[in-house]
């Protein structure tokens, strides 16, 4: 009997076009392991577009994904996976924590409640209409949202865009301690602090295309400067 356990991730030759648009470009990923692995790339460069793929949102023009060894709507429909997108639909005039009981009752064995809102301050504003709640408060409930389920692989797009420091410190420890449990996370963000300070792994894509792949250390030549390397490798404004 084969003992081989399926990769977290892999998408083999994406490719996904918007009429002239070529979004992305044979583009191949792949995770093992429990890590932080970082997606960078400038504006356009097709990272919502990778992980609307990834999450089976969007159907690549050609090309293959699997997550944990199935397609993206059965590892989700098994409650593996968790995704926070960039925007969601408002989920208007509920409330944070009755919404986070409300997801929490899709699944066996969600996290607690109290404790998630506590973790990243939702219960100072647990009585805040979704609708009404600041941008970076929205963030953290959707955060909130990917994770209650204890999925194996997290997909978070831009997940601290909007938070304050305070918020953004508590989220960072939250994706460590997720990687430290056992959880794989990929992730997007144009900050390059941050990229530096949480991946294990970093991939910068250009043009639809992976440009370089590794961690901090391989990447910088151990200078840690990695945003003279992302402009080194990438195209202003993204897509050509
Ligand atoms: N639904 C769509 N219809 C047409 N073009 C699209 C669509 N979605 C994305 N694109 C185009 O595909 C390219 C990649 O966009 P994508 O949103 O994936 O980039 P991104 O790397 O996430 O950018 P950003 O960092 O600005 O969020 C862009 O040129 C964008 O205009």
């Amino acid at each position: 009997m084969s003992t081989d356990t399926p990769a977290v991730l892999r998408a083999r030759g994406l490719r996904v076009e918007f009429g002239t648009t070529v979004a992305l470009d044979d583009l191949d990923l792949s995770m093992s392991g429990h890590r932080i692995q970082v997606l960078l790339g400038p504006n356009g460069a097709g990272k919502t577009t990778l992980l609307r793929c990834l999450t089976g949102l969007l159907d690549p023009t050609s090309g293959q994904v699997e997550l944990f060894g199935r397609s993206p709507a059965r590892a989700l429909a098994a409650g593996r996976v968790g995704v926070m997108p960039q925007r969601t639909a408002a989920w208007s005039g509920i409330r944070p924590v009755e919404l986070l009981r409300y997801l929490a009752d899709l699944h066996a064995h969600p996290l607690p409640v109290d404790d998630l809102a506590a973790e990243l301050g939702i219960d100072d504003f647990a009585r805040t209409p979704y609708r009404r709640l600041s941008g970076g408060q929205q963030q953290a409930l959707n955060l909130a949202g990917a994770i209650i389920g204890r999925p194996e692989l997290v997909l978070l797009d831009e997940p601290t865009a909007g938070m304050d420091v305070h918020l953004r410190r508590r989220v960072f420890g939250l994706i460590r301690q997720l990687r430290d449990s056992g959880v794989s996370v990929l992730l997007t963000t144009h900050d390059m602090d941050e990229a530096a300070r949480l991946a294990d792994r970093i991939t910068i894509i250009d043009r639809g295309r992976v440009s370089a792949e590794g961690t901090l250390a391989e990447l910088t030549g151990g200078s840690g400067d990695l945003e003279e390397v992302f402009v080194s490798l990438t195209t202003p404004g993204g897509v050509g």
